[in-house]
């Protein structure tokens, strides 16, 4: 394990983007967001990429734009919500960083992202996708190095308690 950087992992929702910004201003650390990063690579939006070249096509991006990421240093990684699903994104977060994932109970995701409707994984019915993808994922984010519920927590709060688990 090393703590080159910190990578935060979990459901959509959950938070990363939010928090891993909030973190990298607390600690002067430099914040990337991969989603951010992929979008800025392609020159379009990640709707954009699954509606003209389908899922497996960004999922192939996401890891190459992981890869690219993690071979720096001293960044707060957030990731996208399905860079766990790939056995060699989990290995490279490993290798590369202390692994947080953020978790929160499915009416917490449902009422953070219901705002939001670009996320292509979660069009139609939106409670019926967040079930059936949570459970489809239930134990995908196990792999990291400490978990946080962040349901009843401010971002503020979520900000320590990482800071404290990562001994940073
Ligand atoms: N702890 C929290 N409490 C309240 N709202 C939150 C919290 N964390 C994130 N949010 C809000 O939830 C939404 C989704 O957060 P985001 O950071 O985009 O999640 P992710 O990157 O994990 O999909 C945003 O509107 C954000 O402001
Ligand atoms: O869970 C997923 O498969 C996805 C999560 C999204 O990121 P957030 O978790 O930041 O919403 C984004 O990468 C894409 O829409 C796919
Ligand atoms: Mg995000």
């Amino acid at each position: 394990m090393t703590t080159s950087n910190l990578v935060l992992v979990g459901f959509m929702g959950t938070g990363k983007s939010t928090v891993g910004r909030k973190l990298a201003e607390r600690l002067g650390w430099t914040f990337q967001d991969s989603d951010a990063v992929l979008e800025e690579e392609q020159q379009t939006s990640i709707a954009d990429l699954f509606r003209q070249h389908g899922e497996a096509h960004f999922r192939a991006l996401e890891s190459k734009t992981l890869e690219n990421l993690l071979a720096r240093q001293g960044q707060i990684v957030a990731t996208g919500g399905g860079a766990v699903l790939a056995e060699e994104n989990r290995a490279c977060m490993l290798r590369n960083g202390f692994v947080v994932a953020l978790k929160a109970s499915p009416e917490t995701i449902i009422q953070r992202v219901s705002s939001d409707t670009s996320r292509p994984l979660l069009q139609g019915n939106l409670e019926e996708r967040v079930h059936t993808l949570l459970e489809q994922r239930k134990s995908a984010y196990d792999f990291a190095h400490t978990v946080i519920d962040t349901s009843e927590l401010t971002t503020e709060q979520i900000v320590e308690i990482i800071i404290r688990h990562a001994n940073l």
